[in-house]
């Protein structure tokens, strides 16, 4: 039996955190991985692979020039499925090699194999060669992340029926494409797909899509899906999915056929805690396989020692938040800085379609559902000299402020680079700025960082001049 303070099962953002964050105080660290790779989902399944295939698309298909030269603009006119996966193989190799200098720098033990729990503080590793080693450890972290949801009715063969994990290995680039669920997922992969000038089918249950997005936003964004070709099938309940000649058919409730190559059923997640054997250490998962928590902002379960953090415990599910999230489950753990663990208000959420989007703080909807007083401004990228430059016909920024307080209650960007320039806003926000921070600070010139001042100048012109207050400048 080996003896540690921390033992963190899963190396994804979350484990990774909080390991290193450990091992920075000195303490004994384990992390075990089941995959023969640190980096869990984001490095070799989900965030990094996709947005490199996402970069890829972009570059090869020359769809970032398109404005200047014509939608007809390539700058390679066969791209293979070979081209998407030699960036994405050098890529992937590079973030696990920067992982494990990571691991190795601060000491952290990495041990490759299953974890599960023998009693509340001993954890048995099965390791590759059916040997087994038991750690007690005296805290333990659950960072075991999603896998993606497969129901039994579909069958799933790994090339014309598959899932958002399998799309990273199709041997070529299908003609057609049909993607079940309109999530994250689903609109990032439909908005790839269509760039590369495949035939893209969207199918979704609801109405709509992404609802915790700004309307505005969102609307733009199917606008733009839809003059680029993509059928949206909102509303519509899928009865059916097959194969069919050389590629699969998806039937749907009101009996539309839909036949593509390849279909992507991308309609959630489900918690990788099946073979944890949570039995053993006094805690339960619910019927989507997420852990809950007894204290949100520690991170800590029902069990005192153990702690659960990342998509293991459910939304928003991001890389982002749970790099965090592992980061301040050790701080409360290890008895550190109480000021350390209270997040700021609001974090930022990237939504890499193509176009990008990015927002942060409270949509128009929540503002009117909240009954607050605001006013919101906006600028079309179109309108900064920077956006004609990169020959941007589309992308748009939205803020919105309060009517009382002035200050920035939420800021939403949809366009190229917006999920870099939404940090901007959310500082702003975090540090409760108010608009007179756009109107009055000076902007580099041309950039689309500009589009905040246009954006607060609208605003601002269109508020009563009591409201408008303290800020004397209009725009032109
Ligand atoms: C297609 C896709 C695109 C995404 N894009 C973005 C994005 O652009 N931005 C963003 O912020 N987020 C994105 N995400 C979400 C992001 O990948 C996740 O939020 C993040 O990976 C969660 O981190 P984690 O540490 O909780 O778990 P994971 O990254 O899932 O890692 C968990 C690890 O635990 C290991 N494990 C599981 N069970 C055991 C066990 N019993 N024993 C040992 N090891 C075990 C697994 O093998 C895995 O390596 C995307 C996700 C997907 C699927
Ligand atoms: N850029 C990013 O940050 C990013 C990118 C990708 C994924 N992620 C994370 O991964 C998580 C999972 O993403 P996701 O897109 O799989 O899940 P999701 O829960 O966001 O979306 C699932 C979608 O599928 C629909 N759906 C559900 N059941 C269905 C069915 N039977 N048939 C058809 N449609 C159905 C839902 O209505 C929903 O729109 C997200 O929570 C997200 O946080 C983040």
């Amino acid at each position: 039996m080996i003896s540690c303070d921390l033992l963190v099962i899963g190396s994804g953002p979350a484990g990774k955190r909080a390991a290193i964050q450990a091992a920075k105080w000195g303490k004994k660290v384990y992390v075990i991985e089941k995959n023969s790779e640190v980096g869990g989902v984001t490095v070799h399944t989900g965030t990094i692979p996709s947005k490199t295939l996402r970069e890829t698309v972009l570059n090869l298909s020359g769809w970032r020039e398109r404005a200047f030269y014509g939608r007809s603009y390539r700058v390679k006119s066969d791209i293979t499925a070979n081209d998407l996966r030699q960036r994405m193989d050098i890529t992937l190799n590079h973030e696990v090699d920067t992982l494990e200098h990571q691991f190795a720098r601060n000491n952290v033990n990495i041990v490759y194999g299953i974890a599960h729990f023998i009693s509340p503080d001993v954890i048995e590793v099965e390791l590759e060669e059916g040997e087994k080693q038991q750690y007690r450890a005296s805290r333990i972290l659950i960072a075991t992340g999603t896998h993606p949801y497969r129901p039994d009715d579909i069958p799933f063969d790994d090339e014309r029926i598959i899932d958002s994990d399998d799309i990273l290995k199709i041997k070529q680039v299908p003609k057609s494409i049909t993607i079940i669920g309109a999530g994250v997922i689903g609109v990032e992969y439909a908005t790839i797909f269509s760039a590369l000038d495949v035939k893209v089918t969207l199918v979704e249950p609801r109405n709509s899509m992404l609802d915790f997005i700004d309307r505005e936003l969102v609307d733009d964004l199917m606008h733009q899906m839809r003059d680029c070709g993509v059928n949206m099938r909102f509303g519509q309940q899928v009865k059916s999915v097959g194969l069919e000649g050389g590629g699969s058919v998806v039937e749907l409730e009101n009996g539309r056929m839909i036949y593509s190559e390849v279909t992507m059923f991308a309609a959630g997640r489900i918690g990788n805690t099946s073979g944890l054997k949570l039995d053993n250490c006094g805690l339960e998962a619910d019927s989507r396989g997420r852990l809950s928590l007894a204290d949100a902002n520690s991170f800590q379960t029902v069990v005192p020692h153990i702690y659960a953090a990342g998509d293991v415990i459910g939304f928003p599910s991001l890389a982002s938040t749970s790099m965090e999230q592992g980061r301040l489950a050790v701080f409360h753990a290890f008895d550190k800085d109480a000021f350390a663990y209270s997040a700021p208000d609001y974090f930022p959420y990237g939504i890499y379609s193509v176009p990008e989007l990015s927002t942060v703080g409270m949509s128009e909807e929540e503002v009117v559902e909240r009954g607050i007083a605001f006013e919101s401004g906006i600028c079309r990228f179109r309108e900064t000299s920077r956006g004609q430059i990169m020959g941007l016909d589309h992308g748009m920024m939205k803020l919105i402020f309060s009517m009382k307080t002035r200050r920035l209650l939420g800021a939403h960007i949809l366009g190229e680079g917006a999920t870099e320039l939404i940090h901007i806003g959310q500082a702003v926000l975090n540090l409760k700025g108010t608009l007179d921070y756009f109107v009055e600070n000076t902007f580099n010139y041309p950039t689309l960082a500009e589009a905040y001042k246009v954006a607060a100048l609208d605003a601002w012109n269109k508020m009563p001049q009591s409201a408008a207050g303290k800020s004397q400048q209009q725009s032109n």
